[in-house]
């Protein structure tokens, strides 16, 4: 069964998510040299500056030096523009480092030398490059995942027309077109690498979040991405929720 750690306030659970990924960390390290880290966008990276900058023990117990940031999605624009997930990462997180971890860190940004016209079939090679560069053999150590108010996550999309991302067992990254968030055009990591991961944390926080927070845990929605990735990897997986978004739930079978 997946956990579920709820929390009365963000910055405890920053606190607590702080301790999880250290945790994760030692589990990584104890093998091989890197840990293998691939985060998402939206509002989980406000939540990593509070336990990746803000969090000082937490802050001085990374080993920065073996930290290799990927991302699970990206939107395809440029780097600095407001809808990029590297550049709210780098704003939020990465800027606000000290120069002397900025210099041992590793940072897998998209390669948007390769974004041609949006809409043009061309763009597929960005996902085929991302790819390239993703962990071989082990996989990520750990996923760090957001939920959005319709239970995608990722830019893995519930509705009809985006099954293709969800039915994709061979590719480890693909294009997502016409994504019902915007911006449309967006690559994203696919189930076989988050069904390859050793970890996975899910955070969700808010009121926004109480209605599909419902129908993951109480109905168990079997078409939600983020239901399937509970379903498919049940031990590996923690929920880090607040209050908030979880007011609604019914069930406490998760903890
Ligand atoms: O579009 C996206 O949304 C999800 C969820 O974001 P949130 O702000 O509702 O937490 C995010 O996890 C994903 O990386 C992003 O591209």
């Amino acid at each position: 069964m997946v956990k579920v750690l709820k929390f009365p306030s963000t910055e405890l659970l920053a606190t607590k998510l702080g301790s999880y990924i250290l945790e994760k960390q030692a589990k990584a390290l104890s093998t091989k040299d890197t840990f293998n880290v691939a985060i998402s966008g939206g509002s989980l990276i406000k939540v990593l500056n509070l336990c990746l900058v803000q969090d000082k023990e937490v802050n001085s117990k990374i080993a920065w030096d073996k930290l290799n940031i990927y991302f699970c999605d990206e939107r395809i624009v440029q780097l600095d523009h407001p809808d990029s997930n590297f550049g709210a990462f780098k704003s939020i997180v990465f800027d606000k480092l000290s120069k002397e971890i900025q210099d041992k860190i590793t940072v897998y940004p998209l390669n948007t030398s390769l974004i041609k016209d949006a809409s043009a079939a061309e763009n597929e090679s960005i996902a085929t490059d991302y790819a390239s560069i993703l962990p071989k053999e082990n996989g990520f150590d750990l996923l760090l995942l957001g939920c959005g108010p319709d239970g995608h996550t990722c830019s893995l999309f519930p509705d009809e027309k985006h099954r293709y991302l969800l039915e994709e067992v061979t590719k480890t990254v693909v294009w997502c077109h016409d994504s019902p968030k915007p911006p449309p055009n967006r690559i994203t990591i696919t189930f076989p690498v988050i069904n390859n991961t050793r970890d996975i944390a899910f955070v969700a926080e808010g009121e926004s979040k109480q209605p599909i927070m419902h129908e993951i845990f109480d109905l168990k929605k079997s078409t939600l991405p983020t239901t399937m990735i509970n379903d498919a990897n049940d031990k590996k997986v923690s929920w880090f929720v607040d209050d908030a978004a979880f007011e609604k739930v019914q069930t406490n079978e998760y903890y």
